[in-house]
């Protein structure tokens, strides 16, 4: 069939479907997890997912006559099953570069994502994976200052950092908030946060907070003699006030803000932009993404998600824990880590990654695992998540029956006596429990945290797990 006659003509034989198709260094590629509807050839639903995150539209247009058609093409190069479920296939797609606006979060996403997740002919759609080519990469500001400058800003050198988010989530007045940040750092942790639901509510102005988080955070900087932070929430309803509470957290000294995923990409780019500008530290707390991240053929993986951010620019983003309370297979959060903190990334199936990711000397994002983790866990934690990361204990702190401080001080000795053995060699993995319990004879917080929450673990089955899965992985 002709390519120019009238009418609705396959994707496929519209050109979107090039089996020959080699992609060139500089495509940004992407594999979708396609779930065709019956009848519906995978190429063709492949192509349809090419054609429509590119040029094309349902029928033929004339005006395809009037571009370079060929180049502006999205081409599906390739389609295979997904071994063990049945129905499924990977898609994967060539965009050319120039499809692109340079360093722009919103306009590759309306492009790759924008249209085709509601297409019929499809039952689901998942965008597993992106691979950005350092001309692309190079487009972007990235992080605004990333894990190396964040260290030396610190001064906190080989050990995962620690610390806390406030809770109750809500409610508190903002002396008594400002009241936990100061005992949680005087306890021993590098950090404190805000949640991501704390904005500005009737019970608790966001002025109001940032002066006594500031008061809690100076105060505790004084008792121990080491640079300490509050992640001061400056998500609002505006970037106007965005910027207006992120000027004043910086006015009052704080070396961090925060924001949450749920303010948008445009919104994330502009906050890293002001971040490097005023030598002031972004962390992303990734609120809501699970609605999309977690179900296995529908939906964006988090993979995804975690290259764009670092793209965007923040030095934090929570990344997972593997082994708390929130969903986290250990070889897919191992997927997102290395995307995180590596220059060079290369495909690994096993940690659901499809391609080489190359990063050009963008900065690392330092990952944070959050979510009902506590000291326990400590061995774990260093094991499945290394050194640049960001342990953060909320309940695992807070909940502490002798109190704010003592859940600091647990979780800085369960720290310490971990990077310890680490250091002195040893299999901390599977020595890890009587590390914990010879350091316990040392501290009565550390002693009361293991007896309070030693035997919490959360054993259910991932739901985003690499199609790949080696050997099980015993927590
Ligand atoms: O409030 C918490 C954790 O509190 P706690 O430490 O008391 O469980 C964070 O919002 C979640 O960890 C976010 O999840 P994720 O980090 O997976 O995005
Ligand atoms: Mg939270």
């Amino acid at each position: 069939m002709s390519r120019w006659s009238a009418g609705v003509i396959p994707y496929a034989e519209m050109g979107y479907w090039r089996p020959d198709y080699e992609p060139e260094p500089s495509d940004v590629l992407a594999a979708f997890r396609i779930t065709p509807q019956p009848g519906v050839p995978p190429e063709e639903a492949g192509a349809a997912v090419a054609g429509e995150s590119s040029t094309a539209t349902w029928t033929v247009v004339w005006t395809d006559r009037l571009t370079a058609y060929e180049q502006y093409q999205g081409k599906c190069y390739r389609v295979e099953p997904v071994p063990g479920r049945e129905g499924e296939f990977i898609a994967y797609i060539a965009y050319d570069l120039d499809l692109f606006e340079e360093g722009s979060i919103a306009n590759l996403t309306s492009s790759i994502i924008g249209n085709v997740f509601g297409f019929k002919a499809l039952k689901a759609l998942r965008l597993e994976d992106m691979r950005i080519p350092p001309h692309y990469v190079k487009t972007f500001q990235g992080p605004a200052h990333g894990i190396v400058m964040e260290r030396e800003y610190l001064g906190k050198f080989g050990r995962p950092l620690l610390g806390a988010t406030v809770k109750p989530k809500l409610g508190l007045s903002a002396r008594n908030y400002g009241r936990v940040v100061y005992e949680a750092l005087r306890g021993g942790l590098d950090f404190t946060k805000d949640d991501e639901n704390i904005n500005s509510q009737p019970f608790m102005r966001w002025r109001d907070r940032f002066l006594y988080c500031m008061e809690g955070v100076t105060r505790a900087q004084a008792a121990t003699g080491e640079v300490k932070g509050h992640y001061l929430n400056v998500t609002a309803a505006t970037m106007e006030d965005m910027y207006e509470r992120a000027e004043f957290a910086r006015d009052l000294g704080s070396v961090i803000v925060m924001i949450d995923l749920t303010v948008g990409y445009t919104a994330i780019q502009s906050m890293a932009k002001w971040a490097r500008r005023n030598g002031v530290l972004l962390h992303l707390h990734r609120a809501g993404h699970s609605t999309y991240t977690r179900q296995k053929t529908h939906g964006v993986s988090f993979r995804v998600i975690a290259k764009w951010m670092r793209l965007a620019g923040v030095d934090h983003v929570h990344a997972g824990t593997v082994v708390g309370k929130l969903e986290g297979d250990p070889h897919t959060v191992a997927g997102f880590y290395d995307t995180l903190r590596l220059d060079r990334i290369a495909a690994d199936p096993v940690k659901g990654l499809f391609f080489d990711q190359e990063w050009a000397s963008l900065p690392g994002t330092m990952p944070v695992a959050s979510g009902g983790i506590h000291a326990g866990q400590m061995h774990q934690l260093l094991d499945h998540l290394g050194e640049d990361v960001i342990l953060q204990f909320g309940g695992g702190t807070i909940g502490h029956p002798m109190g704010i401080a003592a859940g600091a001080a647990a979780n800085r000795v369960a720290l310490e006596a971990m990077i310890k053995a680490r250091n002195e060699g040893r299999d901390f993995r599977a020595e890890g429990p009587d590390i914990l319990r010879a350091a316990a004879r040392h501290s009565r917080e550390l002693d009361v945290a293991l007896a309070t929450w030693g035997d919490v673990t959360f054993d259910y089955e991932s739901t985003d797990t690499p199609d790949v899965v080696p050997t099980p992985v015993s927590l």
